[in-house]
């Protein structure tokens, strides 16, 4: 029978779902040319079965729906340790539980929503090894799905970021639209978006975070992606930029607007020294590559603003990992270029944008609305943030493996 929500399969084989300490559903993946981000759900385990081992009523809602509390698990894994992921859903059993359908044969339980390129590179294997079949959601679709549902469901999901203090935004759900959404992952995509499920993708570069870390790890030998970040809160950019002030003899080029201290040239002053790359400290060489990279795509995503006449422009994806120096040089570029009319803002689930559009692709019609509503009474409203805002305990920044705290609604 079907309801207003997630459709619980009412079949024998849930009844073995309750010796498991936690009920599991709706696991969705986007599999990027980096990373594998996974959300799923956890119920509480205490939800009662009924003697036929079908799940019962625990608390009643309208039309025979449950409202079931647990929590939401977001994970991600490095696509080339695909072996990872696979070994996580198998060890956790996971793969068994896509969307609970009422109608769905038993064979259909190992379905997957999935998104991002490796829903189709890896389609093969993810049958392979573990029998499942990857349900493909679009990318974009499902990059602007979680962009727009976390802007809506989660209070102070969006922040400014400038001269080092965040100042959380209340976003007005009737002045969402239209925004620019940027999505920072190995490429970088440019979404102008106009509604739930209106956009386009307007522009994108091939020098984003896969741009940082390549290079990154060719120029400064690390063997990990925080090992390359870490370099870079220590560094110098200074050292191998050529600064206006280099040009100009310490001066300021004040007639065109340009600072001493601004970047004339990114990597510039490495040829007029007699230097090699081991000359450098690998520490100044990944400041000065985030710099340019980060400044490059604060400038295309303004240009992209202005095109279309854009005030608001999001930030999302693995490369900001909530570093203060990244976003920093983001939000600088862009108040540079745009003379303070555009603002760049940051999203604290940054990298699942695209795996919780993948996951709200579930055929339901309660989760969004509930999970909207959970999420947001988690938090205490306020009109007016305080900078310098203390973490949620339930909410915090989710640039790493983490759960949260909701509630969705089955129906039997
Ligand atoms: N632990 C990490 N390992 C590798 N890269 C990381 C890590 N954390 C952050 N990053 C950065 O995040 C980027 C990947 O971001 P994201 O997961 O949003 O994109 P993706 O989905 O892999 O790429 P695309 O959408 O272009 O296919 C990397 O290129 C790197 O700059
Ligand atoms: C190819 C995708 C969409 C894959 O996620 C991404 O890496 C991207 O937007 N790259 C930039 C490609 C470009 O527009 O030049």
């Amino acid at each position: 029978m079907e309801g207003d929500g997630i459709q619980v399969e009412r079949r024998d084989e849930i009844a073995a779902l309750n010796s498991s300490a936690d009920e599991v559903s709706h696991l969705a993946l986007d599999i990027g040319g980096t990373l594998i981000k996974m959300v799923y759900f956890s119920s509480d385990s205490d939800w009662p079965v009924d003697d036929e081992g079908k799940r019962s009523s625990k608390e009643k809602g309208s039309k025979n729906c449950n409202f079931v509390n647990g929590r939401l698990h977001f994970m991600k894994f490095e696509t080339r340790k695909i072996n990872d992921c696979l070994q996580f859903i198998s060890s956790k059993q996971l793969h068994h539980y896509g969307g609970w359908h009422t109608e769905a044969p038993v064979d259909c339980k190992n379905i997957i929503k999935a998104t991002g390129g490796g829903a189709f590179k890896f389609a093969d294997l993810f049958k392979e090894k573990l029998e499942i079949s990857l349900d493909k959601v679009e990318e974009m679709d499902s990059l602007v799905a979680g962009a727009n549902f976390l802007l809506k469901a989660v209070d102070r999901e969006a922040f400014t970021y400038m001269d080092g203090e965040k100042e959380y935004l209340q976003i007005d759900h009737n002045d969402l639209y239209p925004y620019l959404l940027v999505n920072i992952g190995s490429g970088v995509s440019m979404i102008k978006v106009d509604g739930d499920g209106v956009y386009e993708r307007v522009s994108g570069t091939s020098i984003g975070g896969g741009t940082f870390w390549g290079l990154g790890k060719l120029l400064t030998k690390c063997k990990s992606f925080d090992e390359l970040l870490e370099l870079s809160h220590q560094g110098n950019n200074r050292v191998i930029d050529m600064l206006v002030g280099d040009i100009y003899g310490g001066m300021d080029y004040s007639k065109i607007g340009l600072s001493s201290t601004a970047i004339a040239s990114s990597f510039g002053k490495a040829i007029s020294e007699n230097k090699e790359i081991e000359d450098y400290r690998p520490e100044d060489v990944a400041r000065s590559l985030l710099r340019m990279i980060s400044n490059n795509i604060g400038q295309i995503s303004y240009l992209n603003a202005l095109r279309f006449g854009l005030k608001r422009i999001f930030f999302g994806g693995f490369f900001i990992r909530g570093h203060a120096y990244t976003m920093d040089t983001i939000a600088v570029a862009v108040n540079f270029w745009s003379k303070g009319e555009a603002k760049a803002m940051f999203l604290r689930h940054e990298g699942f944008l695209g795996v919780m559009g993948a996951f709200m692709s579930y055929p339901n019609n309660g989760l969004d609305h509930l999970m909207s509503k959970q999420l947001v009474e988690q938090l205490p409203k306020s009109a007016c943030c305080p900078k310098h805002e203390a973490r949620s305990p339930l909410l915090g920044d989710l640039t790493e493996n983490g759960s949260i705290e909701c509630s969705v609604q089955l129906c039997l």
